[in-house]
């Protein structure tokens, strides 16, 4: 998906929802575990209940690793189910050397098929460069992490003054462009936003940390947004998680409903 597409499917659909998939075994509906892959017969459910709210999905792979050869399964299954007006990330957080990260790139890209995935950039140009060969492919940089653990380096300060995660995004945007490179910035970091803004105004920001991390929607869209959209919001236990009874579906497609007018109302206001 081009960045024109995606910022055109942001405003079909009044909404730059992205919905995460971290469909944690323990915590799906009992009902759903009798079910031959009941992660997949949960993310199905979850897809169709919130389909029309979002733009795009978002698998995190730690909770399908984590359970080996099933877990990969329930993954490929839930990519396969996506529809495919949908971007689809997959949240990994790779970086290693060139020659694995050739690989990396290969197993998200070629083997699953995914539009986007994201990458750690501490290895530096050589460990990124090979996601961003793959055309239409996307790779999505941390930037400024929602955790508290940015403060150990992202938000450390460097000898002129600028913070770390600063330099970081400043260099990779010698690597890529806005047409293959988004960054990752937490809903939480919302008083960096407007600097991060200012200094990469044409890319896209996946930002996660709404819902359970308490990041504010209102104060990321007002910093975040550009005329074409230039953001993703993601929101996963605060969606997938709303309910965990029989109307889990139900409840999924309310939260997301409710994210969507809200982010409808910061879109007529851009
Ligand atoms: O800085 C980051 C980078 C990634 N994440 C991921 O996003 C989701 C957030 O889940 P919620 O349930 O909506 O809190 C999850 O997959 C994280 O691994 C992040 O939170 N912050």
């Amino acid at each position: 998906m081009t960045r024109q597409e995606l910022s055109r499917l942001i405003r079909q659909k009044q909404s730059y929802l992205c919905v995460g998939l971290d469909s944690d075994i323990s915590r799906i509906p009992k009902h759903l575990l009798s079910q031959p892959d009941p992660v997949f017969s949960f993310n199905k459910a979850i897809i169709d209940a919130t389909r029309e709210f979002c733009v795009a999905y978002k698998i995190n792979t730690a909770f399908y690793e984590s359970r080996g050869i099933r877990g990969w399964e329930s993954l490929e299954r839930t990519l396969a189910y996506i529809p495919e007006t949908h971007f689809r990330i997959a949240d990994a957080k790779r970086g290693d050397i060139g020659n694995t990260a050739h690989h990396y790139a290969k197993t998200f890209f070629e083997t699953f098929g995914f539009d986007a995935v994201t990458v750690a950039p501490y290895m530096g140009e050589d460990s990124v460069t090979p996601f961003l060969q793959y055309p239409g492919k996307w790779t999505i940089l941390l930037g400024l992490t929602s955790n508290e653990g940015s403060r150990d380096f992202q938000l450390q300060k460097t000898g002129d003054g600028e913070y770390f995660y600063e330099k970081v995004i400043q260099q990779a945007t010698q690597w890529g462009t806005a047409d293959n490179l988004m960054f990752v910035v937490g809903a939480t970091q919302d008083a960096q936003l407007s600097a991060i803004r200012s200094r990469i105004p044409e890319h896209f920001l996946l930002v996660p940390g709404v819902g359970a991390q308490g990041g504010s929607l209102e104060a990321i869209s007002r910093h975040g947004l550009t005329p074409e959209g230039g953001l993703l919001v993601n929101a996963s236990r605060a969606v997938i998680f709303a309910g965990n009874g029989p109307d889990f579906a139900e409840d999924a497609a309310a939260a997301a409903r409710q994210y969507q007018q809200e982010m409808q109302a910061c879109l007529e206001e851009t």
